[in-house]
């Protein structure tokens, strides 16, 4: 938990400032019983009034003095609590931010927003508790130990006897719940994720009528959860009355031997009556530490889970200087030379995408087509650098992949992914997204290409129409609209279109790769499409099957030589023609 070092440099002098004026109130707690003990000893039995009003002059003075330092330490508390967990939120949103693609996928969505929101608050809370209680139980604790065997030693061996047993069962406590907690919120993240899933997914759930499908999933995680918690809380439940019973014997065992005291003239009232109130406060303090330790073994679960995403090193690498390869052929734009890949997790390890080589001339439009999985939308995912090949290496524009800059990389490729993803806000927002300084009329210019422009000028509020939360309010094909202008105003080198087409009709699509041949001509695409109609008009497409090249040519050349493009265009091509006849 190394990673907790800044925030602790940063917050300390705070935090001991706290501490201070923490154990300043521990002091005026501990001054109140010997004050009262005074006030009925030598006041009250003797029935001497300047004396109550002296000590009770001071007592109200020292809680007043109490107060103001309850105030100024709560202040301070909690500023450094909340700017600390503040801090942490951002850098460690910043760290997700920062993790590569394959590590995203081993850690989970719904774990890292766990981990963002519920793990930081409970380190937080800790963080506030430490600064209320946590310091204060134990000055509190030793103070009332100190006043009540200097009132009396002879009575301080019950909180003596007391005192380990108490201190052994919050010891087994911590030791017990600790494990549940790590599993409590392991059972969170799947309650989150169930929750994520079905609001993703919420309109296929309905159309499949699998509400009490999802519902029982959800429940499922729920009960794990409701269970895990409560076998935790179990465990407080069953130490927490056998704490109160040890002190409750003490207290019994104290007045006991008091009254014998008192009865036999060896103690007076006043001295029973603070000693009683030391004995509570110390126990009150064993009690609060109990209860602190069980807030450390939570957050200390949710500190570990933090730490494993905040000590997770990238495993990819983006230098800054970028050499040509030797031997560059200044007209290529893209190259794969012998790439194969498999995703790590999947049990069988089969290759996705195996001895792929092909290359791309600049200002080329390559169609890639193949059946379902066959690894297009992987291809694409390794030209964006979000993988790393297994064998073989990617060039981009005479470079190694691994020797772009990240920054530099995303300016020159820029992708259409199947799914449209588009943010709550403007639609002119949406589209600037891609590039900040844009202006508007580039933003016009961009909507145009994408054939985007006729549809956002007839919505009431054009460009300024608000889109909601991923563009619930937006059809499919619009959507998909924009977020091709949104790749278009990037001006990228290389423009992948992955299945970005799918949800508009045969004329718009067209209209778009005719806008981009003729006004983007500097571009080189990559349009992965199902549709031989969206790429039979390319200069060269390439027909992946099962992460193989099957063959790669002109559509009149694939129509001689590769038997899945054949069948493909007689199941499409026959289609469109019986339809339109
Ligand atoms: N993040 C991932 N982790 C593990 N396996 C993955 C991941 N993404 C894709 N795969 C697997 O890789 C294979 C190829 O997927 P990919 O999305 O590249 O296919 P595709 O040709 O684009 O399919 P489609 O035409 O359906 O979009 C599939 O078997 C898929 O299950």
């Amino acid at each position: 938990m190394n990673y907790l070092h800044i925030y602790w440099k940063k917050y300390r002098i705070r935090f001991f400032m706290a501490l201070f004026f923490l154990s300043l109130e521990a002091l005026v707690d501990l001054m109140q019983p010997a004050l009262m003990s005074r006030i009925i000893d030598q006041g009250v039995a003797h029935s001497n009034l300047s004396i109550i009003e002296k000590y009770g002059l001071v007592m109200l003075l020292i809680t007043l003095f109490g107060a103001f330092c309850a105030c100024t330490r709560n202040i301070l508390s909690v500023f450094v609590s909340q700017k600390f967990a503040q801090d942490l939120r951002k850098d460690l949103y910043i760290k997700i931010q920062n993790l590569t693609q394959p590590q995203i996928d081993r850690f989970g969505h719904a774990t890292l927003i766990t981990r963002l929101t519920n793990d930081v608050t409970r380190v937080q809370t800790f963080a506030n508790g430490m600064m209320r209680i946590m310091m204060k139980a134990p000055l509190v604790g030793i103070g009332s130990l100190i006043m009540a065997i200097s009132l009396n030693p002879k009575l301080s061996l019950i909180l003596l006897g007391i005192a380990p047993i108490i201190a052994l069962l919050i010891y087994l406590n911590m030791k017990v719940s600790y494990p549940y907690f790590r599993k409590v919120q392991r059972a969170l993240d799947h309650v989150n994720r169930s929750m994520q899933e079905y609001l993703s997914g919420i309109r296929v759930v309905k159309v499949f009528n699998r509400s009490s499908y999802e519902q029982g999933r959800f429940d499922k995680n729920n009960e794990q959860l409701g269970h895990l918690s409560a076998t935790a809380s179990k465990i407080g439940s069953i130490f927490g009355p056998l704490i109160n019973l040890s002190v409750n014997i003490g207290i019994i065992a104290l007045l006991w031997f008091g009254g014998l005291g008192v009865n036999n003239g060896s103690m007076h009232v006043g001295s029973i009556i603070a000693f009683t109130n030391y004995m509570m406060q110390l126990l009150f303090a064993i009690m609060m530490v109990n209860n602190a330790f069980n807030m450390l073994v939570r957050a200390r679960a949710s500190a570990e889970r933090i730490g494993e995403v905040m000590v997770t090193k990238p495993d990819m690498y983006f230098p800054n200087e970028m050499k040509a390869e030797p031997g560059y052929n200044e007209r290529e734009a893209l190259q794969f030379n012998h790439v194969s890949f498999s995703f790590a997790e999947k049990a069988s390890h089969k290759p996705v995408l195996s001895d792929v080589h092909f290359k791309i001339y600049r200002r080329e439009t390559i169609g890639i087509i193949g059946p379902i999985a066959s690894g297009k939308s992987t291809l694409a995912n390794l030209i964006l650098r979000f993988y790393d090949p297994d064998q073989g290496s990617i060039v981009l524009g005479g470079k190694n992949l691994k020797r772009y800059n990240e920054e530099v990389l995303h300016r020159k490729v820029s992708i259409v992914p199947q799914r449209s993803l588009l943010f709550s806000g403007t639609i002119i927002e949406n589209i600037r997204w891609g590039n900040e300084k844009a202006t508007d009329e580039e933003v016009i210019e961009a909507a145009r290409i994408a054939d985007a422009d006729k549809f956002i000028q007839a919505l009431p509020d054009g460009y300024y129409s608000m889109i909601g939360q991923g563009g619930v309010n937006l059809s499919g094909g619009q959507k998909q609209r924009i977020s091709i202008a949104r790749a278009i105003i990037r001006k990228p080198e290389l423009l992948i279109l992955d299945d970005a087409t799918s949800a508009v009709d045969a004329q718009t699509d067209k209209r778009i790769r005719t806008h981009l041949k003729k006004t983007v001509q500097q571009l080189t695409c990559v349009i992965i499409s199902q549709k031989v109609s969206s790429i039979m008009d390319a200069d060269r497409i390439l027909v992946l099957n099962h992460g193989k090249i099957e063959a790669i040519g002109t559509h009149a050349e694939l129509i001689k030589k590769s038997p899945f493009y054949q069948n493909v265009c007689a199941l499409q091509l026959m289609k469109g023609a019986k339809s339109h006849g």
